[in-house]
């Protein structure tokens, strides 16, 4: 079945999306999610200039060979603008081969591992009251896993709560970057508060989960998760920036806290050290952001030897092509551990339709052949790219720190 034609629709219905679709001679097409929040155009020239004119001709059935070609292919390996552009490549070659077979994706990668998909949902408050009524109101729409953000006491904007009451936490909201202020000695001293209070209020089963967004320094998280200990976290995110994988070494030898990374990651060689040495226990890679499939698969293979599980990234900036290709993965993958779950407004569910579904705090796949996820062209048309851009992040004295 040989590529006939492959293009990049951008679309902003409230956020920017890059989708490309890939069509086939025999008519069959699919869809991958090219989506770089912040960087979006980046992905679009990568893939018009040097990706899609490649594709023209080629065998839409080897998704391996099409994988090496882009990858070694290019001399240029690895990086999240390259890595995206295989990784919509890959996905949209997954959702063909799948349609082709007249299969959902899940029976081609294995079959069902399970019957649902486990997804935390984001609970954010000002406060610990607000969180905490926050998480009220999660529970009772079914979740079981809740992801808990509050504001902390003289810092005046931070990563992961909402700018009012009510209103869901959304970062890229500035044509350039907005710049929010950082002290480490105030959140450290307040976060296990929020902790606490999580614990006493709903009991011991509900699974915590909290988002550091790369601020510490090895010693500061391994601090944290000391602290937390007593409150037995589902897992710490994201708690160092982790270029230097040993960072990782440092915080294991000091906490039981369970720690979850990757998000930023687009290589099975990011997480190489700190796998093999099992010094963590989530790998949050998404598909769209690590080439796809056809690699995310392989960094999930490597980390099941290791007992680490995935819990992929899954916030608005991905769209829901990444979404349903994830809920296909998740379903079959043996050593799944969570979804991220931020639902998409209805403007993105309209421009693309989708068979997954969601129910009492997990994900059903669908049955549709393929990844079960669609592009309402006409209707993507009426909402135009505008430029978005994630904040950065200034210490008190003003020295740059990490967002
Ligand atoms: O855990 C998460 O969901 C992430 O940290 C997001 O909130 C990122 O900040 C966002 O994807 C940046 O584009
Ligand atoms: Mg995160």
């Amino acid at each position: 079945m040989k590529i006939s034609d492959a293009y990049v629709i951008v679309t902003s219905p409230g956020r920017n999306f890059v989708t490309l679709k890939i069509v086939t001679e025999a008519g069959i097409y699919g869809i991958g999610d090219a989506t770089l929040n912040g960087r979006e155009m980046a992905v679009v020239a990568y893939l018009e200039e040097h990706v899609l004119p490649a594709l023209i001709g080629r065998d839409a059935g080897q998704i391996e060979d099409i994988w090496q070609y882009l990858y070694r292919g290019a001399y240029w390996r690895r990086g999240p603008v390259t890595m995206s552009a295989i990784g919509a490549v890959d996905m949209a070659l997954w959702d063909i081969k799948a349609k082709a077979a007249g299969m959902p994706l899940y029976q081609l990668l294995g079959g069902k591992s399970r019957e649902r998909v486990m997804t935390y949902a984001h609970c954010t408050g000002k406060d610990i009251d607000s969180c905490l009524e926050e998480v009220a109101r999660h529970v009772e729409q079914g979740y079981r896993a809740v992801r808990v953000q509050a504001g902390v006491p003289g810092i005046p904007t931070i990563y992961g709560v909402a700018k009012r009451e009510g209103e869901r936490y959304e970062p890229a909201d500035s044509d350039l970057p907005a710049e929010h202020v950082w002290s480490t000695e105030k959140y450290l001293n307040h976060v296990p508060k929020l902790f606490a209070a999580v614990r006493e209020r709903f009991g011991d089963d509900l699974h915590v989960l909290h988002d550091v967004h790369h601020r510490l320094t090895p010693i500061e998280a391994a601090r944290l998760g000391k602290m937390v200990e007593p409150y037995h976290l589902f897992w710490l995110e994201d708690c160092v920036p982790a270029e230097n994988q040993q960072s990782l070494k440092l915080i294991r030898e000091h906490t039981t806290t369970p720690l979850a990374i990757g998000e930023v990651f687009n290589s099975i060689h990011d997480y190489r050290e700190m796998i093999e040495n099992q010094w963590i226990d989530y790998v949050r890679t998404p598909l769209s952001h690590g080439g796809g499939i056809t690699h995310v698969r392989r960094i999930a293979d490597l980390a099941a030897l290791y007992h680490i599980r995935t819990g992929f990234h899954g916030p608005t900036d991905l769209s829901p092509v990444c979404l349903g290709a994830a809920i296909h993965f998740d379903t079959w993958v043996p050593n799944f551990g969570i979804q991220e779950h931020m639902p998409h407004d209805a403007a993105t569910d309209a421009v693309f339709p989708h068979d997954y579904r969601f129910e009492d705090g997990h994900f059903l796949v669908g049955e549709a052949p393929g990844h079960g996820v669609d592009i309402d062209e006409e209707l993507a048309k009426k909402y135009p790219y505008k430029r978005a851009s994630l904040p950065v992040n200034r210490l008190e004295d003003g020295t740059l720190w990490h967002w």
